[in-house]
C-alpha cells in the first residue's frame, strides 16, 4: 500500500509538519486546506516546500457541502470546486477529498448524489483530476460507507472513486462486509484512525478523540480484513484528530503515526501470510520471558543507602562486574543491578535524573530478532563501547531516554552474568526474604506520553493493553494503563496525569523525566515474606485502620486474618477467587519505592487499594526507609 499521513495529525505550522513527517520516513502526505490557508506563501511555495522534503500531496481535503444540493445552491458548488482544482493545479495534487453534505440545505437521494458526483468527475477530468467521496459519520444524508458507495457506483465515473475512513465506519459499528465487494480500483484512499470507545456524538469524538491505529479500540484489524480481500493496493493514510496530538511533539507523533502503520500492516502480513507491498517483512512481535534485570544509576553516596535497602529485602550481593563499578544483587529469580560508574550510560543517566531505573533488560526468545524488529518499527537502537571480554547486548532506547536490553537464552547473553561478572561473597546478615519473581514495574509518563509508549510496548513485543483506570491520587487523577503478556511474565503499569500535584506528577518533575517509579516483586507467601522483612529493619508504608474497618464490612475475611493483615499493613482484593496481597516499602528520596505482592490466580493490581496506597505516601511525604 502507499502509505501517508494527513498534516491535520500534527501540531505546528505546516513547514514544522512537513519537516517532521519527512523525517519519519513518510513518502506521502494529505494536504489539509487550513494548513495550506494559514501558511504565509502561495500554493506554488508550498508545492516545491512538499517536493523539497521529496513528498508528494496525494489529496487535498477536505471539500464540503457538495452533494445534494438544490439547483440554485449546486451551481455554485461546482464553482467552488473549480477553485480548488485550480489550487490543486498549482499544488501539484490530482485528488479532491469531497466529504459527505451535513448542509441543512441538501437534499437526499442517492441517484441525485450520483449526478453531482459525475458532473464533478466530469470536471475534474477535464483538468486531469480526480474526486474521492467520503461518507462522513453525521453527514445529513449519507453517513454510511455502503450508501457513499453506491452513489460512486451509479456515478459510474472513472475520475470518481470512494473514501473509506475507518472512524466513521467503526464510530458507527457499521457491518464490514459489504467492503470485499467493492472493486479495489473504486476505491481511491483509505483513511486510517482508531478511537477509544467513548459515549458521545460522532463530529465531537471525530475531531478530538481519534488515535493511531492500535492505540484504541475500534477493531482495526478486521476492517484491514475486509480491505485485503478487495485486493487493494492504493492510497492509504492516517487521519488523526486528536487534541493531545495537535499540542504534543510534532516528530514525537510523525514517528508515532508510521511506527502505527507498520504495526498495522505488519499484523495484517502476519495473519494472511500474503505479502503487503510497502512493508518490509519483519520477525514477529517478541516473546517476553520475563524481566532478566533492573538496572539502578546512582551515586557513591545513594548507593549507600540503596544497597543496604536491598539488603533488607533479603538481596544478596552475587556479582562484581569485571572491569565496571557494577553490582549485581540476587534473590530468587530477580536481578538488581547498581550502576556506581563515573562514566557511560548509566552515569549521564543519572546526572540528570538522580537515583534511578536506567534500563531494564528483558529476557526475550530472540533477542537479535527482537532488535530487527525494533529498528524496522522505527525505534531507536543504542550501542554503547564494549570492553574486552564483555558483551554487545542489543538494546533500544525506552522510557525517558531509557534503555531496554534484550537477553536470549540462545546465545552467549543467557551467561552474561557469568562472562562480565565474578561472583563476590555476600556477607550480609539480613535473611532471604522469599521474592521470586518481578511481578511488575510501574512507569511513569507525561500523560501526553501514554500513547506512544503504550504503541512502543504493544507493537515490539508480543503484549497487550488493557482498559485504562482513572486512580484517585490526593493531588488529582491519575490514568493508568496496562500492558502485559497472556502468562504474565512481563506486566507494565503506565501511568500519566494531568495534575501537577499527583505522585505522578512530582516524580515527573523530581526525576526531570518519564522512569519507572515503583517496582514490584513476587513472593509465594507474602505473610513470611513480611516478617522476614520487619526481622531485617524494613520500614513498611503504615496502612490507615479504616482500610481494614472497611475490608472486614466488604469481604468475608475472617477477624484473624483481618488483624493479620492489619498488624502487617498489608492490602488486600479479591476478584472472584482469585486473591492479591500487597504491602509497600516506604519511598526511597521521596519518589521511587518497591511493593511487594503474592498473587493467588489474581490477574489484576490492586487498583482499589491505589487511592489509599497513594495517600498514605502523601501523608508521608516519603519519609526515607
Ligand atoms: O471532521 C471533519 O470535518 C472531517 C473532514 C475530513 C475528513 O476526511 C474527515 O474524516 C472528517
Ligand atoms: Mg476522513
Amino acid at each position: 500500500m502507499k502509505t501517508a499521513i494527513a498534516t491535520v495529525c500534527l501540531s505546528g505550522g505546516l513547514d514544522d509538519k512537513l519537516e517532521a513527517i519527512a523525517n519519519a520516513g513518510f513518502e506521502r502526505v494529505e494536504l489539509f486546506e487550513n494548513d495550506l490557508l494559514s501558511f504565509n506563501g502561495s500554493p506554488a511555495d508550498v508545492r516545491r516546500m512538499i517536493e523539497d522534503y521529496r513528498l508528494q500531496t496525494i489529496t487535498f481535503q477536505p471539500f464540503r457541502d457538495f452533494e445534494g444540493m438544490p439547483p440554485a445552491l449546486r451551481e455554485r458548488a461546482l464553482t467552488r470546486a473549480e477553485r480548488k482544482f485550480d489550487v490543486m493545479e498549482a499544488l501539484g495534487c490530482d485528488l479532491l477529498m469531497v466529504c459527505s453534505n451535513v448542509s441543512p440545505d441538501s437534499l437526499g437521494g442517492i441517484d441525485r448524489a450520483a449526478a453531482d458526483l459525475r458532473e464533478l468527475g466530469d470536471r475534474a477530468a477535464r483538468r486531469g483530476m480526480r474526486v474521492a467521496f467520503e461518507a462522513l459519520a453525521w453527514g445529513r444524508h449519507i453517513n454510511d460507507y455502503r450508501d457513499a458507495w453506491e452513489a460512486v457506483r451509479r456515478a459510474d465515473h472513472p475520475a470518481v472513486g470512494l473514501v473509506l475512513d475507518t472512524f466513521h465506519i467503526l464510530a458507527r459499528g457499521t457491518d464490514l462486509s459489504a467492503i470485499r465487494a467493492i472493486p479495489r480500483d473504486r476505491i481511491f484512499l483509505v483513511q486510517a484512525a482508531d478511537a477509544p470507545k467513548l459515549d458521545m456524538d460522532y463530529l465531537s469524538w471525530s475531531r478530538h478523540f481519534r488515535n493511531f491505529p492500535g492505540q484504541g479500540d475500534f477493531p482495526l484489524d478486521s476492517f484491514m480484513d475486509a480491505l485485503a480481500a478487495t485486493g487493494f493496493d492504493g492510497l492509504f493514510s492516517l487521519e488523526i484528530f486528536n487534541d493531545q496530538f495537535r499540542s504534543g511533539s510534532t516528530r514525537q507523533v510523525a514517528v508515532d503515526g508510521h511506527r502505527s502503520l507498520i504495526y498495522l500492516l505488519d499484523r495484517l502480513h502476519a495473519r494472511s501470510g500474503h505479502t503487503v507491498a510497502g512493508l518490509t517483512p519483519m520477525p514477529p512481535r517478541a516473546k517476553c520471558l520475563g524481566v532478566e534485570f533492573i538496572e539502578f544509576a546512582l551515586d557513591d553516596q545513594a548507593a549507600v543507602p540503596f544497597e543496604s535497602m536491598l539488603q533488607g529485602l533479603g538481596f544478596r550481593r552475587a556479582g562484581q562486574h569485571i572491569s565496571k563499578q557494577v553490582t549485581r544483587w540476587r534473590q530468587g529469580d530477580i536481578n538488581i543491578v547498581v550502576n556506581t560508574e563515573k562514566e557511560g550510560f548509566a552515569h549521564s543517566y543519572n546526572i540528570t535524573h538522580g537515583t534511578s531505573v536506567c534500563a531494564l533488560g528483558l529476557r526475550v526468545d530472540d533477542a537479535a530478532a527482537t532488535l530487527d524488529r525494533a529498528q524496522l518499527l522505527l525505534d531507536m537502537p543504542f550501542r554503547q563501547a564494549v570492553g574486552p571480554g564483555e558483551l554487545e547486548i542489543p538494546a533500544v532506547r525506552g522510557l525517558g531516554g531509557s534503555l531496554v536490553y534484550f537477553i536470549d537464552p540462545k546465545t552467549d547473553l543467557a551467561r552474561v552474568w557469568d562472562i562480565e561478572f565474578r561472583a563476590v561473597a555476600d556477607g550480609s546478615d539480613k535473611g532471604d526474604a522469599g521474592l521470586q519473581r518481578v511481578d511488575h514495574l510501574q512507569q511513569v509518563m507525561l500523560y501526553d506520553e501514554m500513547l506512544s509508549w503504550l504503541l512502543f510496548y504493544t507493537s515490539l513485543l508480543e503484549v497487550d493493553k488493557t482498559p485504562a483506570q482513572d486512580v484517585l491520587d490526593p493531588g488529582g487523577l491519575v490514568k493508568s494503563q496496562v500492558v502485559q503478556s497472556d502468562d504474565g511474565r512481563l506486566r507494565l503499569v503506565l501511568n500519566g496525569s494531568q495534575s501537577g500535584r499527583t505522585q505522578t506528577s512530582r516524580f515527573l518533575s523530581e526525576a526531570f523525566g518519564s522512569g519507572v517509579q515503583h517496582i514490584a516483586l513476587s513472593t509465594d507467601d507474602l505473610l513470611t515474606t513480611v516478617r522476614q522483612l520487619e526481622a531485617n529493619g524494613v520500614k513498611l508504608l503504615p496502612v490507615p485502620e479504616n482500610y481494614y474497618d472497611d475490608l472486614e464490612a466488604k469481604s468475608e475475611l475472617t477477624m484473624e486474618l483481618i488483624d493479620t493483615l492489619k498488624a502487617h499493613n498489608i492490602f488486600y482484593d479479591r476478584e472472584g477467587d482469585a486473591e492479591y496481597f500487597q504491602v509497600y516499602t516506604n519511598t526511597i528520596e521521596d519518589r521511587f519505592f518497591f511493593e511487594i505482592v503474592e498473587r493467588r490466580g489474581y490477574r489484576g493490581y490492586g487498583a482499589v487499594n491505589a487511592p489509599i496506597r497513594l495517600a498514605a505516601q502523601a501523608r508521608l511525604g516519603g519519609r526515607p526507609l
